[in-house]
């Protein structure tokens, strides 16, 4: 691809359609053409988000409808798709018909097995075809599948807090058989921008609550991405909360090890597993990771301890939903798919 790539956004009017907005209107080599809301049509990007005033196109730039026609004539090459699930395939198979790749954020595409997501999504997947295509895209794990790729799943918030510190001690056959546990907070942005009576400030505000326990949908994708490390299922128990803060994501695993498996052993396999990726900051032993020092970044921190009276391992990570979880990590996987620098656009502090 060229050193400028043409860009659209479907949804770009909720949070992680705007975190796009405000990582791709920077970005050295992405040239944003559309940007689709529904409610939005015809009117003015900086007008809508005034954040965006006087940035790039954003003064120029108006909201479309999401119709693949309109995409195609602005001559998009890759479509982001922050689009709810169950809605981002609607517009999927139209967009790789008529040329151009996906970026997916939503969770549409990111199971391999029809009959997993007909029981975490309780209805049948509509193009199970598409499913064998799509590359499940955490960037650290998978980078040469994501390069030939022309459908990205990015993977879903939670999930990417937790596969990360745990991929690398299952493919180092470090991890014990007893089941995980993972509990991971998050803050109310994870819900997305829709109205939502649970959602509204004086729901959420001085308040902290469990939910979609004990099967959250995203137990999928974190089973079938810990199976394909581990080489065998992995049974893990996963809890979230919501917090009452805009964006964040703190995650605590706990889990056994092996027989004579040092707390220097888990060190080393995470350090040798992430040696030169930019976004995984390993805090290294019994450092508490923080979500003030990862939102507005696409980096994960990852932190590590061992609890010598219980038996337990325990990993800490943190990130922002909708930067690595989201939005950031998407424009990881554009510039993967592009062959751009791993870090462009994407080294905001
Ligand atoms: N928020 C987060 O932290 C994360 C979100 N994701 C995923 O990213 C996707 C977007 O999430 P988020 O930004 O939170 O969602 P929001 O609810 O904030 O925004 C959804 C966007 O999609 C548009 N939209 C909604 N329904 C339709 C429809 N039927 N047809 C076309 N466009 C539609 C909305 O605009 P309009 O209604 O005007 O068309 C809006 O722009 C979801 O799949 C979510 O699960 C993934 C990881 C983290
Ligand atoms: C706080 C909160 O409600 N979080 C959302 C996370 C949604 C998300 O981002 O995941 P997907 O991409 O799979 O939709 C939830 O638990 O459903």
């Amino acid at each position: 691809m060229s050193d400028s790539v043409k860009v659209a956004v479907l949804g770009a009017s909720g949070y992680s359609g705007i975190e796009l907005l405000r990582l791709l209107l920077r970005h050295p080599n992405a040239e944003l053409v559309a940007v689709t809301s529904r409610t939005l049509a015809g009117k003015a990007l900086s007008a809508e988000f005034p954040r965006f005033r006087g940035v790039g196109v954003a003064d120029s730039l108006k909201f479309t409808n999401p119709d693949t026609e309109t995409l195609k004539a602005t001559g998009a090459e890759i479509a982001f798709l922050a689009l709810p699930h169950g809605v981002s395939v609607e517009y999927a198979k139209g967009l790789l018909d008529a040329g151009i790749k996906v970026i997916d954020l939503s969770a549409d595409f990111r199971l391999r097995s029809a009959e997993l997501y007909k029981e975490f999504y309780d209805h049948e997947h509509p193009a199970p075809d598409l499913l064998s295509e799509a590359v499940y895209a955490l960037p650290e794990v998978r980078a040469d599948d994501i390069k030939k790729a022309r459908l990205i799943a990015c993977p879903g918030c939670y999930p990417t807090s937790i596969l990360v510190p745990l991929i690398p001690l299952l493919k180092a056959g470090l991890l014990g058989d007893a089941p995980l546990s993972v509990s991971s907070m998050s803050g109310a942005s994870g819900a997305g921008r829709k109205e939502s009576v649970p959602l509204l400030f004086c729901e959420v505000q001085n308040s902290v609550r469990t939910y979609s326990v004990p099967k959250h949908r995203h137990l999928s994708e974190i089973g079938q991405e810990l199976e394909i490390a581990a080489g065998h299922p992995v049974k893990l128990t996963f809890v979230p909360h919501l917090v009452p803060t805009h964006s964040g994501i703190c995650t605590t695993i706990f889990a056994s090890v092996k027989p004579g498996v040092t707390l220097d052993q888990v060190g080393e396999a995470l350090q040798t597993f992430y040696a030169g990726q930019p976004f995984v900051r390993l805090l290294g032993a019994n450092k508490s990771p923080d979500t003030k020092n990862v939102v507005g970044t696409n980096f994960v921190d990852v932190g590590w301890a061992y609890d010598a009276r219980a038996g337990q391992l325990i990993l800490m990570s943190v990130e922002d939903n909708i930067g690595k979880g989201a939005s950031g990590q998407a424009v990881q996987n554009f510039n993967l798919v592009c062959g751009f620098e791993p870090t462009a656009g994407l080294m905001n502090i």
